[in-house]
């Protein structure tokens, strides 16, 4: 898994303020890049845009070196990005929501692998219980459940460890230190401290 992702000369502006400029930063396999600001200072915007999810922005954006809109499909093939709310569907289940979000991603996987994703981030039991009935932490984890789920080298996650309990964040913390070994790359924005790791840089915005 050989991956980059670079900015150059970023720019967004907001409300006639500008959130960041002239920002250049690289991520590449086997790196976590943590995104850190106070509230307001453009992080949940930064990603979005680093998720192509946004198009009001100067600068240049490139996947393995290529402009962004060259290679759209690959980019977004490779992509997993976790909004800073869970995104689950209340009035369906953790297993049904799972079921969605690959519908949406293009991947038919197996009741099986849901049930096994669910497992992996302690919700075993609940996997029929509809998801607006669920606590904050445990939403929250069906959205990590698709770390596991859905297989992307980039993954872009604005603010996952909201809400999670302590156990909940030293393994959320292990997966992404093990997919970044893995030659993964992850993008994060936290105001959790994570450990100390020769595989974390930080930006600070603001
Ligand atoms: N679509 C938009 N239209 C107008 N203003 C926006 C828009 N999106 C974000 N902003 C503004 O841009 C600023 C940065 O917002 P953003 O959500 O990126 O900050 P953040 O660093 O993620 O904050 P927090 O730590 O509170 O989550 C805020 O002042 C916000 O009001």
């Amino acid at each position: 898994m050989s991956l980059c992702l670079e900015a150059r000369q970023l720019a967004c502006e907001r409300e006639g303020r500008w959130l960041f400029e002239g920002l250049d930063l690289v991520v590449r396999s086997g790196e976590i890049l943590r995104v850190e600001g106070p509230n307001g200072s453009g992080k949940t915007t930064l990603l979005k845009l680093l998720a192509g999810q946004l198009s009001d922005y100067h600068g240049e954006l490139f996947w393995k070196g290529v402009p962004f809109g060259k290679v759209r499909e690959q980019f977004v093939a490779n992509l997993l990005y976790l909004g800073h709310s869970p995104g689950i569907k209340a009035g369906l289940s953790p297993l049904e929501n799972l079921a969605w979000y690959q519908a949406l991603c293009g991947e038919r996987g197996s009741e099986a692998q849901r049930l096994s994703a669910l497992e992996q981030v302690g919700l075993e039991g609940f996997e029929d219980v509809p998801a607006g009935q669920l606590s904050a932490g445990q939403q929250r984890r069906v959205a990590l459940a698709r770390l596991t789920l859905t297989r992307r080298a980039l993954w872009v996650l604005d603010e996952p460890f909201t809400a999670i309990d302590r156990q909940g964040v030293a393994a959320l913390e292990a997966q992404l230190a093990a997919h970044a070994a893995a030659g993964g790359s992850v993008v994060v924005t936290t105001h959790h401290a994570l450990s100390a790791s020769s595989a974390v840089r930080c930006i600070q915005l603001g």
